[in-house]
């Protein structure tokens, strides 16, 4: 047997090995799910199944990156290279940039966000003379969101009389209407919208029997991880993908299902065993993360929740400290007394800030945090929350830039047809948004052929706006030949955003100035990355789309040593050494907003298990007295969580204070299930209700967080004209490796190189970030 399956325990050997077929991995936290996952990959390649034939789907890019990382140590990087792995959402953007044409979209379309989801369908319910404050448009989207996750077309929806009569009810009887309206400009507009990602892969596979032929053939393997939290478009994507060969492996925890509110369906799990035949039941018991005391603590939690898979988790690990449980007067003292266990904890160990994380549940709640660790000098990183990417000065240059690729994206032309002003008023707009309507074509068309329209426009505002056009040709023409780089810089110079913002000479002025060159920098960094590998252009399209869909953890290269700061939703499925859950209290968590239903307070509780199962050593758990909350300073409890621990695996750092709240009305959401059948490993009798009820969506937010731009690490090199093959080289971002080729000549003098990490690379030398050693 090949070494590195001795990395593995029995348990976890046989989903490994397991031959062809669909196969299903559900067990607790920690217990090694995504370590089967990735050997399993490993294990089919040696068996000699092409990584072409592989199709990973994870949480985040960078657990996809990890894995594939793992996998090349093991097989070798050639054969890992070309291994699809990423988010449900990058995979099928890569694929509908392929096929998408078949349903009518350019391959370059854009990728709108949820605030440019907001914004049109803002826009569409003013031109439709609708009530704001009834068709709130965050509503208004939340619905649309949950219908395209449902697979419920417009059509779909008129044909069903429910969810007309529920719009109805809720004095929102225009709602199909808007769902219409929407649909059609995202599609004249050449752009998806994030649940189109889904939706459209979905359309396609089941228009067109030859496009899913070709992918059910390439992709003969699937594995799925986090299964628990997948949604119903996703689940019939991979239904028809792995039809055919129905060599399906899926992993997950009944017990981590945490984003039902964005339409995750525990049904896929539980129906797993009907959709396929003769599926191969795993369960894992050994947790290797953490210690006794968290483990156990963990288990106690979750055993409170009535609708759950009995699982059993142990370890073998030490017993560790006990869980500390710490009360403060106000959120400022929370985060001095995290700050100050931080640095306590830092210093006795001598640790990395790495270590350490901070989750809480609501990103507000970072605030206090950061304030303490700044006075401490304490490095930290905060994930989540209004990203770098959604601030106003940076969406206006990404807008020009979108428009370039893409002159159709209505949502990018409307947010700078008019800035910096340039006397193109909202008047104008809405005749030049009519007529689009009218003729079936994008706003830019429409202003492209002014001269054949008749447009009440006079002839002043026409030439303002043939200028515009003129503008953006001319980037287009530039991005013919100009790297992402150049054509960003030329763009935020000449379309006049940097001067507006230089002429405001306020602070927050420069300071967006300073935001926009940090942007510039950001692709700087880019294109080197993908220049330096022989066979990326660099181009602005490639940026705008690692822009699209980053998450929000996908630019944490590690090299930085920071304390991390996330939600716990976001945490899912990461480690660290030590781990702070702070406002541990009733109604921020449990969450106010998710006590009205057992089963709303079971999602909370397993969001809470998710957290303490973060923890490899030592967790804390910390709540206030007071807490300012939307400007008042409001009395704090605390929380349920706290006293559902087993009180054997807690500490209380500070004198108890017993939690009040109201118990629940009893909502069962498996059904009629018989929970002992899923034990027995038998096929499921009952039906779990199949109810992909439209959800409310309130953390969509989560998909568009985008991560912090890092300042590029040192300047291109001169590199050692000395280098030859054997040399020794350290890369600043690759490490140390060995030269093993040299090829080409003047500027495409190129270097393989492999990388101690175990990648093969090969590198431009004229950009190279290269030293010899
Ligand atoms: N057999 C093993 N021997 C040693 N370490 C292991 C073994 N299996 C897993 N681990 C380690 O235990 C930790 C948890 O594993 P992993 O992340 O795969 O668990 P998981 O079940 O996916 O957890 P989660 O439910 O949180 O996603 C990782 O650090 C992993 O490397
Ligand atoms: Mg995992």
């Amino acid at each position: 047997m090949e070494n590195y399956i001795n990395e593995l325990n029995e348990a976890q050997k046989a989903p490994v090995l397991h031959k062809d077929g669909p196969l299903m991995v559900i067990a607790g936290a920690g217990s090694g799910k995504t370590r089967v996952l990735t050997y399993r990959i490993a294990y089919l390649m040696s068996q000699g199944v092409d990584a072409f034939n592989i199709l990973a789907l994870t949480f985040t890019n960078k657990a996809a990156r990890e894995m594939k990382k793992r996998i090349a140590d093991i097989v070798g990087t050639s054969e890992a290279k070309n291994l699809w792995m990423g988010t449900f959402h990058s995979v099928f953007a890569k694929l509908l940039r392929f096929d998408g044409d078949k349903l009518g979209y350019p391959s370059n379309f854009t990728i709108y966000d949820t605030q440019d989801s907001q914004r049109l369908l803002s826009a569409i319910i003013k031109e439709m003379g609708l009530d704001k404050d009834i068709y709130k448009y965050k509503q208004v989207q939340n619905r649309i969101s949950s219908y395209k996750n449902s697979l419920i077309t417009v059509k779909a929806y008129y044909n069903n009389p429910d969810l007309v009569e529920a719009d109805a009810m809720a004095k929102r009887p225009r709602m199909g209407e808007i769902y219409q309206n929407y649909v059609d400009r995202c599609f004249k507009a050449g752009a998806m919208d994030f649940d189109d990602l889904l939706l459209r892969t979905n359309e396609l596979l089941t228009r067109f029997p030859e496009v899913l032929a070709k992918y059910q053939d390439r992709f003969r393997y699937i594995l799925v991880d986090e299964y628990q939290d997948t949604n119903h478009s996703q689940y019939l994507i991979v239904k028809a993908l792995s039809d055919r060969f129905q060599n399906i492996c899926v992993v997950g925890d009944d017990a981590q299902s945490i984003y039902s509110f964005r339409g995750a369906n525990i049904s896929n799990i539980l129906n797993f065993q009907k959709d396929y035949d003769n599926v191969g039941m795993y369960r894992l018991e050994q947790n290797y993360r953490s210690t006794k005391n968290i483990v156990n603590a963990a288990n106690s939690i979750i055993a409170k929740n009535t609708n759950q898979l009995e699982k059993v988790v142990w370890t073998s690990n030490d017993e560790g400290p006990l869980i500390k449980v710490h009360r403060s007067p106000t959120d400022a003292e929370e985060g001095r007394f995290v700050a100050g266990s931080i640095f306590e904890n830092k210093m006795q160990s001598q640790l990395p800030n790495g270590n350490f994380a901070v989750l809480y549940r609501t990103n507000s709640q970072s605030r206090s945090i950061e304030d303490a660790l700044r006075k401490r000098d304490i490095p930290y990183r905060i994930y989540g929350g209004l990203s770098f990417y959604q601030r106003k000065e940076i969406k206006d240059v990404l807008s020009y830039l979108r428009l370039v690729i893409n002159p159709k994206d209505e949502e990018a032309l409307k947010r700078i047809i008019n800035f910096p002003a340039r006397g193109i008023g909202q008047s104008t707009l809405d005749k030049l948004t009519v007529a689009a309507n009218h003729y079936n074509r994008s706003i830019f068309e429409v202003m492209d052929n002014l001269e054949r329209i008749d447009l009440k426009i006079n002839s002043g505002t026409k030439r303002k706006l043939g200028d515009f056009v003129a503008m953006i040709k001319s980037f287009q023409i530039m991005n013919e030949s100009a790297d992402a780089f150049t054509l960003a810089e030329h763009v935020a110079k000449k379309s006049g955003v940097l001067l507006e913002f230089k002429k405001d000479g306020t602070p927050e002025g420069i300071g967006k100035m300073e935001n926009i060159e940090e942007l510039l920098n950001g692709i700087k960094d880019f294109v080197e990355g993908q220049k330096e590998l022989a066979d990326a252009k660099g181009d602005i399209g490639e940026f705008l789309e690692d822009v699209a869909l980053a998450t929000d953890l996908d630019k944490d290269t590690g090299d930085d040593d920071r304390v991390a700061l996330m939600t716990i939703h976001l945490a899912k499925g990461l480690e660290f050494p030590h781990v702070y859950i702070v406002g541990m209290e009733e109604d921020l968590f449990p969450s106010a907003m998710s006590m009205n239903t057992r089963s709303e307070l079971e999602e909370e509780r397993r969001l809470f298990y998710v957290a303490l199962t973060r923890a490899e050593k030592q967790a804390y758990l910390t709540y206030t007295q007071n807490r300012y909350r939307w400007g008042k300073l409001v009395d704090a409890e605390p929380s349920r969580f706290i006293e559902e621990i087993d009180e054997k695996y807690v500490e209380n750092l500070t004198p108890v204070q017993r939690s009040r709240y109201t118990p629940l009305i009893d909502v069962d959401i498996f059904g009629d299930v018989d929970r002992s059948k899923l034990r027995q490993n038998k096929p499921l009798q009952g039906t779990p209700p199949s109810g992909v009820k439209p959800n409310e969506n309130q953390l969509r937010k989560l998909r568009k967080l985008k991560p912090e731009l890092s300042t590029p690490v040192g300047n291109t090199n001169s590199v050692d004209p000395n280098l030859s093959e054997g040399s020794l080289v350290n890369h600043t971002r690759f490490g140390r490796g060995q030269v093993i080729k040299i090829e080409g000549v003047g500027n495409d003098r190129k270097a393989e190189i492999k990388f101690d990490k175990g990648d093969i690379k090969k590198l431009l030398l004229r950009f190279a970030k290269l030293e010899v050693l």
